[in-house]
């Protein structure tokens, strides 16, 4: 039944304009066509190829994950792609590698923290690929407590040199992506000790491999940490350990851009919140052995941690609407019970239980990405203020990139299980795509910052508002609506006390001012003007079900402190119903305005032709169990079973 759509009378039921989503969904009808015109190019090139990622050893897997990461670099400078085109080429190839740290943090470290002549000397040989870099700051026995790093660079004057020593086992380097294998360089991160006292931990250049022949240089020991979870998923990245032996570097590889501004006007409130965050410090080293603190720069250093967990919570949409697409589809094809009369059985969508956790996972998709855009634009707000000395949105700024790549991650991993648990027993094959999303996903929850970790974070920030409610500084922004939370204002700086007796529930609290920020940021969305026919309509009965799924879920919640009443959360949960029978027919062609191909989504389940059973059982005799019809083994060890032989067979 080739070229047949068995999921045509679904897409005939949908009561919106596809195309018109599919543009809200891009951002813009240019991201529209260049996402469009990317993931078709990757999807048709069999260089490209995917669907026998889970059966390869890990060594097949490294090495077709290099072959990949050099035939789209290729790809890039045979078509001149540009930098937003080649972005979007390593997004829709779909496989972490080396290239994701070179490009997403060793680039952009040097850029944020590099002086002019770092920038010139390194950033030409980065974007030529003629050196590749990693980002290797975790540690063998300190993570989160960036302050905690053992690795040390000490300032020699003699030779007007570094010298980058791991003192411990526990100081090794480990988890760096890139660094394994790969990487010739690293943004290393280290404790500066000049003039034998210890200055913060600081970023240094260093290579680690020769240009020649790849071989690590003198002092380095370093290798690939191992397997990691799941099949495929991050087993194509080498995540890596590295230890210095007292290895020297020049004095210029340490990362000491200096500050550009005249005056600092970093409200002292500010600092105090972010004071925990700002780990990491770029100041300068004289060739005289004299240390130099500008606090400036630590402000840009945390300019660049925002970027990078904006991005995550965009992704998080990736992955989620990705999720959500398999299941969806699948949903609507496979049948369960209810035959009248010899007729087909019931389609599983239809199930009320099963729209009620599908359907807030798709509103949650959504909700995501127009969050996530407008973390963009947050962003590109704060620099602009940066460079203008106003560091007066900052803290919040913090607040919700942390908060929102928290709780964003947290959800969508959880989602990708929830997915998978809505497909039955097909959705624990690797062929549904599922296994190797929440594996390749699911370390979103620890790295760029730990989730709870962040969500401590957050809560410092909202009790230090609470604490300053009643005074002349009315919170504003995304914290506004504090001012009318009236019995807050009786709350003083009792507050502060005990905060980590209370450390639990200030988390809850903390996921509960996120949720808010992305229920009130998709309200906002649904403010603007939005081509298309019933396009509006469908996005406001998703938000209405993100909104009124929280409030379900938390209900609680919300009844232990009054905030509604029993009846109120009787009518929310009818009014979910409601939505959840209006959702229904345009399922599909929510998931379709994903505009997702069949590659990248690598699913059998999910496939838009929805003829999931051929392929299934096509694929089943793919395996590497099935090359042969008798196993490898079988004289060894059934045969022997099955012959009573056992006691004097050679096991
Ligand atoms: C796939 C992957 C890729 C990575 N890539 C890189 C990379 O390229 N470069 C790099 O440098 N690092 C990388 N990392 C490391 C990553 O950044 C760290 O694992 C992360 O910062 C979390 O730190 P941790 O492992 O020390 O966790 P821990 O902080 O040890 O967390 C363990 C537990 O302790 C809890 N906890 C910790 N502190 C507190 C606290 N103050 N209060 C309450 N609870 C607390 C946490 O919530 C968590 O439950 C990567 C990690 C992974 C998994």
């Amino acid at each position: 039944m080739e070229g047949v759509d068995h999921l045509a009378h679904e897409r005939n039921k949908s009561e919106f304009d596809v195309d018109a989503m599919k543009i809200v969904w891009a951002g813009s009808p240019h991201a529209f066509v260049v996402s469009d015109r990317i993931s078709k190019l990757v999807a048709s090139d069999p260089g490209f190829r995917k669907d026998n990622r889970s059966t390869l050893s890990r060594k097949e897997l490294f090495k077709n994950t290099l072959r990949k990461a050099a035939y789209a670099w290729k790809t890039i400078i045979d078509l001149h792609l540009s930098e937003e085109e080649a972005a979007k080429l390593r997004f829709y190839v779909d496989e972490p590698a080396f290239t994701d740290v070179h490009w997403g943090m060793f680039i952009p470290a040097i850029k944020g923290q590099g002086t002019e002549e770092q920038q010139q000397k390194w950033l030409p040989l980065a974007y030529k690929m003629q050196i590749i870099g990693c980002y290797a700051q975790t540690e063998l026995g300190h993570g989160s407590n960036v302050q905690g790093l053992e690795t040390t660079a000490t300032f020699d004057p003699q030779t007007d040199e570094f010298i980058i020593h791991s003192p411990t086992l526990t100081s090794s380097k480990w988890w760096p992506g890139g660094l394994g294998k790969v990487a010739t360089h690293a943004i290393a991160y280290a404790l500066l000790i000049v003039g034998g006292r210890e200055q913060g931990v600081h970023g240094f250049i260093v290579q680690l491999r020769s240009l020649e022949d790849h071989s690590p240089l003198p002092g380095m020991t370093v290798g690939d940490i191992g397997m990691k979870f799941g099949n495929g998923a991050y087993n194509a990245m080498d995540n890596g350990v590295l230890r210095f032996d007292h290895v020297r570097i020049p004095r210029n590889q340490m990362l000491m851009r200096c500050a550009q501004y005249t005056c600092l006007c970093m409200p002292s409130d500010a600092k105090l919140i972010l004071e925990p965050c700002i780990l990491i410090r770029v100041s300068q080293v004289t060739c005289e052995g004299k240390y130099k603190q500008s606090d400036v720069p630590r402000q840009l250093v945390y300019g660049a941690m925002l970027y990078v967990r904006q991005t995550i919570v965009a992704d998080a949409s990736c992955a989620l609407s990705r999720a959500v697409c398999i299941a969806t589809r699948y949903s609507a094809v496979r049948r369960q019970f209810g035959s009248q009369n010899g007729g087909p059985e019931t389609q599983v969508i239809d199930y009320k239980t099963q729209q009620s956790r599908l359907f807030p996972l798709l509103a949650s998709a959504y909700a995501f990405r127009f969050v996530g855009e407008w973390l963009k634009w947050l962003y590109a707000d704060v620099t602009q203020r940066l460079q203008a000395n106003d560091f007066s949105t900052l803290p919040e700024a913090h607040a919700c990139t942390a908060g929102l790549k928290s709780l964003t991650t947290t959800a969508t991993a959880d989602g990708i299980e929830e997915c998978r648990k809505l497909c039955g027993g097909h959705g624990y094959l690797c062929s549904s795509g599922l296994p190797e999303l929440f594996a390749v996903y699911v370390p979103a929850c620890t790295y760029e910052g730990e989730n709870t970790v962040l969500l401590l974070q957050v809560a410092r920030f909202l009790m230090k508002t609470v604490s300053q409610l009643g005074s002349s500084k009315k919170p504003v922004g995304t914290i506004a609506y504090m001012t009318r939370v009236e019995h807050l204002m009786q709350c003083r700086c009792g507050v502060q006390r005990g905060f980590a007796e209370l450390s639990a529930d200030l988390v809850e609290a903390a996921v509960a001012h996120c949720q808010l920020l992305v229920v009130s940021k998709f309200i906002e969305k649904l403010q603007q003007e939005i081509p298309g026919k019933g396009v509006k309509q469908q996005l406001e009965v998703l938000c209405n079900i993100y909104a009124l799924f929280l409030l379900h879920k938390h209900q609680g919640d919300f009844l232990s402190t009054g905030c509604i009443t029993p009846k109120h959360a009787a009518l929310a949960n009818d009014e979910l119903r409601s939505l959840y029978s209006q959702v229904r027919p345009n399922a599909i062609a929510l998931v379709d305005a994903f505009n997702y191909t069949d590659h990248y989504l690598g699913s059998i389940l999910g496939c838009y032709d929805g003829n999931v059973y051929p392929k299934l059982y096509e694929a089943a005799w793919k395996d590497p169990l099935n090359e042969s019809v008798v196993p490898d083994g079988y004289h060894q060890y059934i045969r022997p079973l099955l012959k009573q032989e056992i006691r004097t067979a050679r096991l």
